[in-house]
């Protein structure tokens, strides 16, 4: 419980009507939340405004709302405070709502469209082994050191992040480490949050729907670097074009690694095979056991993150290099006749290319490479056709069906990959609208020393049709058909 003026300390008001010593409970931006006591944040949204749910939360017995634009009557008894732009105050109420825990415990950002839950997973792993107590915010899941809490978001809504990083303080976590997605800066889920560090990864093709347009998700990404303080390092991946675009503005101190020129923090790929990565970092020569180019950036960008942040360059890499990866990334199994399984959560252009080529690095000239992808419903449509072709392009042949196909037709998805697919190549695809079917028929398709590659899903264990997840792990319906097929 909290005075209404103190969690208003760092959100300054256009106009406020009524007492401001009153108490709040908790706050809310879903009137369906609201009850006795409970201060109301109208926000707008995608779908709806909350500002229409005003007066449902004050039927509820709101103690307080919080909005852009007053109602006609304000009602007596519930205080009103207009503000000019109702996300970034509540990020700002919810950090003071749970005392700034932001501020108690070195946090990291990191953001960028691939690489975030492993480079966060990377560094949760590296910090717990170097003996701390440690937060983990990630797509995947939540972590206080071991214990799971269960993520519905990359990045939390304002109240749960706050919440979230007060039981870490609690638990006395020195540092946390948390994806900050694109759609999280634009409802400015992380206003008001105080970071001691931020990383950009990469960024490519993704969720278009959402930001208009590539500039627009470009300066997405970007506000969150124009937001660290000066007291924060921002590092970035220097081999990404838009790299330098990323600190342009920042207030904080820049630093750069990369593969490709000669950086702060550097690395070269001496060898890469399905054993792992032998890298050249600053100079130290270590083997790592993440599998793929691309998770050569996430473990320089881990470790430069740990030298930043006042770590042992040596013994950061030693543990580095005994890591694994975030499930469902690059998770592979083999079955009794020697066909490779590999399970990955590509589920952009970018990204699925860097699988695929990676497969093509590591593979030997007469294993087959049978690519099994869909797309996600609801989501960017655009990059269905350029999924289609990538796995043409990498792959022998290509298995096109669902992946969470939400509230559109699933059939309407697998015709706007299909339409990626070049005359050359149908030969070489096939559609399966059913993912458990789809699998069975890539491992039907399998010879011996073949690979398959399920993308998509990676740690998922649902399918979500219509609103409803069905259960759906596509590691264990794999292992499931080589048994049933006898691969
Ligand atoms: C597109 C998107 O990001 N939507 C998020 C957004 O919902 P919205 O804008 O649709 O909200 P809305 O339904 O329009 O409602 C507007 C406001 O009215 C309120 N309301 C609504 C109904 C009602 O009866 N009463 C009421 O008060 C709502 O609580 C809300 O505050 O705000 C909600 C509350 O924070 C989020 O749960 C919701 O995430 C949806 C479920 C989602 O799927 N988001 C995905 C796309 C997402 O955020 N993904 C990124 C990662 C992407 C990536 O990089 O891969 C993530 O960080 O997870
Ligand atoms: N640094 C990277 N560059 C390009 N591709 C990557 C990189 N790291 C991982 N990938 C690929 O992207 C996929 C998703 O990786 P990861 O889950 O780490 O990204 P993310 O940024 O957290 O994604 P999301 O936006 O869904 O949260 C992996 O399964 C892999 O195929
Ligand atoms: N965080 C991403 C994950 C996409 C994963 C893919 N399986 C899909 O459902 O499209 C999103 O919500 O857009
Ligand atoms: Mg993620």
């Amino acid at each position: 419980m909290q005075l209404l003026q103190d969690i208003l300390q760092n959100v300054s008001a256009v106009s406020t009507h009524g007492p401001l010593d009153v108490q709040v409970q908790s706050i809310a931006f879903d009137s369906r939340q609201v009850q006795e006591g409970v201060l109301f944040v109208a926000v707008r949204g995608v779908q709806a405004d909350g500002h229409a749910f005003i007066q449902k939360a004050v039927e509820a017995n709101a103690v307080a709302v919080v909005c852009e634009e007053l109602p006609k009557e304000l009602q007596p008894g519930i205080t009103f405070v207009q503000v000019r732009d109702s996300g970034e105050a509540l990020g700002r109420m919810a950090s003071a709502f749970y005392g700034h825990p932001s501020t108690k415990l070195q946090l990291v950002g990191v953001t960028g469209t691939n690489g975030k839950t492993t480079s966060v997973t990377l560094l949760h792993k590296l910090f717990r082994e170097l003996g701390y107590h440690v937060g983990l915010i990630s797509t995947v899941q939540n972590q206080i050191d071991e214990e799971i809490i269960p993520a519905t978001h990359t990045t939390p809504d304002a109240v749960k992040l706050n919440e979230l990083l007060a039981q870490m303080v609690k638990a006395g976590c020195t540092h946390c480490f948390m994806e900050v997605s694109s759609h999280a800066m634009v409802q400015q889920r992380v206003a008001g949050i105080t970071f001691a560090g931020g990383v950009f990864t990469n960024i490519t093709h993704d969720h278009l729907d959402y930001h208009g347009s590539f500039e627009d998700y470009i300066k997405a990404k970007k506000s969150f670097f124009d937001m660290l303080p000066k007291t924060a390092f921002a590092l970035v991946n220097a081999d990404d074009k838009r790299g330098p675009v990323m600190v342009q503005n920042t207030k904080a101190s820049a630093h750069f690694y990369a593969l490709r020129k000669a950086e702060e923090f550097k690395a070269r790929i001496i060898d890469n095979t399905i054993q792992g990565l032998h890298l050249e970092v600053d100079g130290q020569e270590i083997w790592c056991k993440l599998i793929g180019a691309f998770n050569a950036y996430n473990l320089l960008g881990a470790y430069g993150v740990a030298v930043l942040l006042g770590e042992d360059p040596m013994e950061a890499l030693t543990v580095l290099s005994s890591l694994n990866s975030a499930a469902g990334r690059f998770d592979y199994i083999v079955s009794e006749s020697q066909i490779t399984g590999i399970v990955d959560y590509a589920h952009t252009p970018d990204a699925l290319e860097n699988v695929l080529n990676t497969i093509q690095e590591i593979r030997n000239p007469n294993q087959k490479v049978i690519t099994l992808v869909g797309c996600g419903g609801n989501r960017d449509a655009t990059k269905r056709p350029i999924m289609a072709d990538i796995a043409c392009r990498l792959s022998d042949r290509v298995i096109l069906t669902s992946d969470n196909p939400r509230f559109e037709e699933p059939q309407a998805i697998l015709d706007d990959m299909q339409k990626g697919v070049k005359p050359l190549d149908f030969k070489k695809t096939l559609s399966v609208l059913d993912r458990k079917e789809a699998i069975k028929t890539a491992c039907m398709l399998a010879e011996p020393d073949d690979i398959i590659l399920i993308a998509g899903k990676g740690h998922e264990t649902y399918q979500e049709i219509k609103g409803v997840k069905y259960d759906f792990d596509d590691k264990k319906v794999l292992r499931e058909m080589f048994v049933q097929l006898g691969k």
